[in-house]
């Protein structure tokens, strides 16, 4: 007998955290303002939870709305509320799911957003932005939302006002200390906004992105580094000072590091000129900066 079909009382196992939807959801969005138009590119992914124990321990499907369901809601909420910003849009499904569908208690929307630009003339014709891919992630359990915006895969570089000296020591270590190195990482960034819905009006969220982003790049770009991890912080608190509606912001940054190319053998004097960028291992130094009274919200693992 399987442990499904037992009575309750005689289990020797139960279920714990259980989460189901339609994965990866390509929808493209195009807006026909007149000549002139407007594309939006998302990867949705609908992540549901509820009273879902039946469906685990029996295979009854009563209380599952299929995830091919999920899925159409998804393409037909693209006509029906379009996509202005994809946080509006993953707001508009999990309220959705969770309040027409008693069983379901909770729904997650993960979105990746990736950039067109448009190119020539003729008004709908675009070029794939390269730089960074753009994410959110609502959630909403009936009583409130939560929005965590954030980037992943921005590369950024300083080519000098980095250095990295006074560290600990042991047997070990062999690193030479650093008093002007390259400092470049790849920044993964996740920022949790206060808004969680009700009478609360909702953040401009595409102006948001482009006034965080900014103060991420101009953080790293004025800070004069000691280490990659003051970096970090400079950028976390620099978003959480300039914008008022983010308590939180985490930060995940691969340490690209770049080593200097011994030269001598060819009788030539490397300057901090000539550089090896290796891409394995790296260091990864990542962290959380709160506003003063926040409490952190954003998974540390993920
Ligand atoms: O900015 C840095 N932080 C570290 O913790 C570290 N460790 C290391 O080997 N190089 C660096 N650089």
């Amino acid at each position: 007998m399987t442990d499904a079909s037992r009575p309750a009382a005689a289990r020797t196992t139960y279920l714990g955290q259980n989460q189901y939807g339609k994965a990866e959801n390509r929808v493209v969005r195009v807006y026909r303002d007149g000549a002139s138009h407007r594309v939006k590119d998302l990867n949705v992914s609908v992540a549901l939870s509820g009273a879902m124990d039946e469906v685990h321990y029996s295979g009854s499907n009563a209380n599952v709305l299929p995830t091919d369901t999920t899925k159409n809601t998804v393409f037909a909420f693209a006509k029906e509320h379009g996509i202005e910003s994809a946080e509006a849009f993953g707001v508009h499904l999990a309220r959705h799911f969770v309040t027409s569908q008693e069983q379901i208690q909770r729904a997650r929307i993960r979105i990746e957003e990736y950039g067109w630009q448009r190119i020539g003339d003729t008004g709908h014709s675009f070029a794939r932005t390269g730089q960074e891919t753009r994410t959110t992630e609502i959630t909403y359990d009936g009583l409130g939302f939560q929005v965590v915006s954030g980037l992943k895969d921005l590369v950024v570089l300083n080519s000098t006002d980095s250095e990295f000296w006074g560290y600990a020591k042991d047997g070990y270590t062999t690193l030479k200390e650093a008093y002007d190195r390259i400092l470049a990482t790849e920044v993964t960034a996740r920022w949790r906004f206060g808004w969680t819905g009700g009478a609360a009006t909702e953040p401009s969220w595409e102006e948001s992105y482009g006034q965080v982003r900014g103060h991420l790049l101009d953080a790293f770009a004025d800070t004069y580094s000691l280490s990659l991890q003051q970096t970090l912080y400079a950028m976390g608190s620099r978003v959480v000072e300039q914008h008022p509606g983010i308590d939180e912001v985490r930060l995940s940054l691969p340490n690209k590091h770049h080593f200097l190319v011994d030269l001598e053998p060819f009788g030539l004097k490397n300057d901090n000129e000539v550089y090896i960028a290796a891409d394995r291992p790296y260091g990864l130094i990542e962290g959380t900066v709160l506003r003063d009274g926040a409490q952190a919200g954003i998974p540390v693992t993920d």
